[in-house]
């Protein structure tokens, strides 16, 4: 049988309620247990007494009873809004441990909502992504996910494919008087159709992990060019070492800064030159693999004066940063290697403002979502990184055995996007579109 978990599905410590879960078949007969009561009416939140199993008073509160399947699991759940302090967690622990109930692992709840059908496995990660959202853009696009977006992307494909299939299998499986002409040609048709759609949605940037992990920002230039103290303008606080001496930073140093609901990590870096020291070199090193990795890159020079290697690293994810303008006489250059440079100080702070609209501009038109929905995981994209290896394999001209075994793999890659389960569509299509099982 089905064990019974249970789990705080609340923040842990101290509050003013604390919402406990249960879920599986103990639910119902622990609620009542633990009230001494029949169960409330569905759906209906009601006060409650509990007890432990001793009898005694453990807390008062309100109980919602959701009976199988229409629950957020699918099982028999039941919902107890107590008061969120410690001794009150401890006694229900001990009541529901008493009763043969146990706590739930990380994700068990949602993990059986999937294997119960309550939802495909994009839905249960945008739930997750949801509940770490940090800006408003990652809200936005954890809850599109939530509304079946990718779901709906994923299946779309999915039918394709099995479409194609469909007529292929067609092709195998009955003599030539019974089918359609140019099924063949049409079947490559389709396959063709999808495999520029997937190679569109690879083609997207990354943006949606882009968004979900955070952008990444390298601050580089040459030592002393005012790197660190820009990061700590930039973060409002004294996150990194500022000093006059030349090689103050060594290990990277990010910050967390959340552009126009963007979620934006900005690292500060080693200043880049030929390091006597083993300890600066390491750091230059990494500086320049940071550098390499990040999404864009705030190259800073300390004055007009513009050090080779950090011009060598210009390219058009840079933004060119001009520091230390309070103590320049004539003009900041406005532009350095065909790229706009922003003018700043980050003594006095002057600039920062028109850097940071000029960043957010920037990740705006890398990241934006649009419209299409979008791969958000690694896992999504090696789905359908899957998939095209299997269409690029098809050859429709060639044993149609194998190209259907080339479109079966496809279809399942695609399946594995939403968790769906291999299930024999192909014969439902044959039998609706050309009616030939008599
Ligand atoms: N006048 C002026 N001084 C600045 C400005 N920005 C930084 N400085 C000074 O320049 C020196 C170097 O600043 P840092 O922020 O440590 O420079 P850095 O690029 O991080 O240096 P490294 O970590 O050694 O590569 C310090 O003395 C800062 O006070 C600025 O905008 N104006
Ligand atoms: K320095
Ligand atoms: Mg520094």
């Amino acid at each position: 049988m089905t064990e019974t978990i249970y789990a705080l599905a609340s923040a842990a410590g101290r509050a003013g309620v604390a919402v406990y879960r249960l879920s599986g078949p103990m639910a119902g007969p622990t609620l009542s247990r633990l009230t001494g009561k029949a169960l409330p009416k569905p759906r209906q939140a009601v006060r409650v007494r509990i007890n432990d199993v001793d009898g005694d008073h453990l807390d008062d509160g309100l109980a919602l009873w959701f009976p199988a399947p229409a629950s957020y699991t699918g099982e028999d759940v039941v919902e107890l809004h107590l008061h969120g302090g410690r001794a009150v967690a401890q006694g229900l622990a001990e009541a529901m441990g008493g009763l043969g109930l146990r706590p739930a692992e990380p994700g068990e709840f949602s993990r059986r909502a999937f294997l119960n059908g309550k939802m495909d496995l994009t839905k249960a990660e945008a739930i997750a992504d949801l509940v770490d959202a940090e800006t408003k853009a990652q809200r936005r696009q954890a809850l599109r996910q939530m509304d079946g977006e990718l779901a709906r992307l994923a299946e779309g494909w999915r039918a394709a494919l099995v479409g194609a299939l469909a007529h292929l299998e067609a092709v195998i499986d009955f003599s030539d008087e019974e089918i359609p002409d140019g099924l063949l040609v049409q079947a490559g048709d389709e396959v063709a159709r999808l495999a520029a759609s997937l190679n569109a949605h690879l083609a997207d940037g990354q943006r949606g992990e882009r968004l979900r992990d955070g952008i990444h920002i390298a601050i580089i230039g040459a030592p002393n060019a005012g790197k660190s103290s820009l990061l700590n303008r930039l973060a409002g606080r004294d996150a990194a070492i500022v000093s006059a001496q030349a090689g103050t930073t060594r290990d990277i140093i990010e910050i967390h800064l959340d552009l126009d609901g963007w979620p934006v990590v900005v690292a500060d870096t080693a200043g880049l030159r030929d390091a006597a020291c083993e300890i600066e070199a390491e750091g230059v090193r990494r500086a320049l693999a940071r550098a390499e990795a990040a999404d864009l890159r705030l190259a800073v020079f300390g004055g007009t004066i513009l050090d080779a290697a950090t011009l060598d690293m210009i390219d058009d994810a840079t933004l060119v940063v001009i520091n230390k303008t309070d103590t320049m006489t004539g003009p900041p250059p406005e532009r350095v290697r065909d790229r706009p440079a922003w003018a700043v100080s980050a003594k006095t702070g002057a600039g920062l403002d028109q850097l940071l609209a000029a960043i957010g501009t920037e990740v705006e038109n890398r990241f934006a979502i649009g419209t299409a929905p979008v791969l958000t995981r690694a896992r999504h994209r090696a789905a359908v990184e899957d998939c095209l290896a299997a269409l690029r394999r098809f050859d429709p001209a060639g044993e149609p055995e194998l190209a259907a075994e080339d479109l079966r793999l496809g279809a399942r890659a695609l399946g594995r996007i939403t968790g769906r389960v291999e299930v024999d569509e192909v014969l439902d299509v044959i039998f609706h579109e050309f009616c030939i099982g008599k």
